[in-house]
């Protein structure tokens, strides 16, 4: 529905320096997140401000600076490592002529460019839709750069905004319905699964981590691995045979990040509830990461906002390869299975993690047999 700026056309970011610790990694990020949308970045504006501007966010010389850049580079596009509001991005837009991006519009460009199933599609454009709807009512529209282009005054007149408005509602309705049954048959699925005792667990992890890695090797499924952040987006279930304890659905998911868009996390609600409702978290970590530490704490973030923080996780340090360390296996003072270190790409390990599954369906086991169906979860 809406336009993508073309891939592999050159862009200018710009990052402004509030004072926040994070900033340099966030900026790294950034860089990343651009390439993965298919980018090439030219240049990067930096900046340092106490607060951002009302009318461009960044002060009127800083905005100079970007012209500049766009201009030297011949760039399509410049996007702001910053959440815009829709008046400063249109603003940003006149004062550039250029098409601007802000950090949740880029992450859900990523997301629509890599939904692989029909409930992942739908999702994402759905998050799209909010997120532009908000930007429908200003007069300045990504529907009226399809009709007349960048740069054209004075926006639609109302009559057509009301138009597109209506029509976005209806469009955001439909779909919206369409999520709910999906989402029902998917509760039925699971309970079919619970009933028979399945262990259900989830892969979880920071974007990058090697979440697709590990499932393939524990799987041998031939899910997309990427050296790109968000390669996974929908959810993909596959069985895994233990031989002591039958098999078990393993979830791959989609890779968290630091400040995730938050209409993306309630567009995904249905999908991430699949994490929620898993009897056991692999929390996969890249061990190798200098912001490890930091990515374990946002995924447990996040886990908290889509209720999963009371799932039991079990932290799986992987690419042991690049740090140099051991394989190997930690237990908690109650002596159950806290954290694995292993290798995916290398396999190295795989096999004290099938261990650790087998320890977790086995302690599990007794419980899952006398577990009776909610009655009033109001389904069927
Ligand atoms: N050296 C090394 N690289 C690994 C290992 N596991 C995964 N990788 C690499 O890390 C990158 C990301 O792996 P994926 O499995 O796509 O990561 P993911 O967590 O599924 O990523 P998202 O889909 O973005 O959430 C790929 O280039 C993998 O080859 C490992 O054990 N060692």
């Amino acid at each position: 529905m809406f336009e993508r700026p073309e891939a592999g056309g050159t862009v200018v970011l710009v990052s402004l320096d509030f004072g926040s610790p994070d900033y340099q990694d966030s900026l790294n990020e950034l860089v990343l997140l651009t390439r993965s949308a298919g980018f090439k970045v030219a240049a990067v504006v930096e900046g340092r401000r106490s607060k951002p501007d009302a009318a461009l966010f960044a002060g009127s010389g800083k905005v100079e600076e970007v012209a500049a850049a766009v201009q030297e580079h011949g760039a399509g596009l410049v996007i702001f490592n910053h959440e815009l509001s829709p008046i400063q991005e249109r603003n940003l837009e006149r004062a550039l002529q250029c098409r601007v991006l802000d950090r949740t519009a880029l992450i859900l460009d990523i997301f629509a460019q890599r939904a692989r199933s029909g409930e992942g599609k739908l999702q994402v454009e759905l998050a799209q839709l909010k997120h532009y709807a908000t930007r429908l009512v200003r007069g300045w529209t990504h529907l009226e750069r399809q009709r007349g282009g960048i740069g054209v005054r004075g926006g639609p007149g109302e009559k057509q905004i009301e138009l597109d408005r209506r029509m976005l509602a209806n469009r955001i309705r439909t779909i919206e319905a369409k999520l709910k049954k999906l989402e029902q048959s998917r509760a039925i699925q699971r309970r079919a699964r619970n009933r028979g005792g399945v262990l259900s667990v989830s892969l979880v992890g920071y974007t990058n981590a090697g979440k697709s890695t590990l499932f393939n090797r524990l799987t041998r499924a031939g899910t997309y691995a990427a050296d790109q952040l968000f390669a996974t987006l929908d959810t993909t279930s596959r069985k895994l045979w233990l031989p002591e304890v039958g098999s078990v659905v393993l979830s791959d998911t989609v890779g968290f990040i630091t400040q995730l868009p938050h209409g993306l996390v309630a567009a995904f609600h249905a999908t991430l509830e699949e994490t929620a409702k898993a009897d056991l978290l692999l929390h996969v970590i890249d061990s190798a990461s200098p912001n490890r530490d930091r990515q374990i704490e946002e995924v447990n973030k996040v886990l908290a906002e889509i209720g999963a923080q009371d799932v039991p996780q079990i932290l799986v340090y992987n690419k042991c390869d690049l740090t140099g360390a051991a394989p190997d296996l930690v237990r908690d003072e109650y002596g159950k299975i806290a954290a694995v270190r292993l290798s995916a790409r290398t396999g190295e390990g795989v096999d004290l993690l099938k261990q650790a599954l087998e320890a977790f369906a086995r302690a599990k086991q007794p419980k899952t047999e006398i577990q009776t169906e909610p009655v009033t979860d109001g389904m069927e």
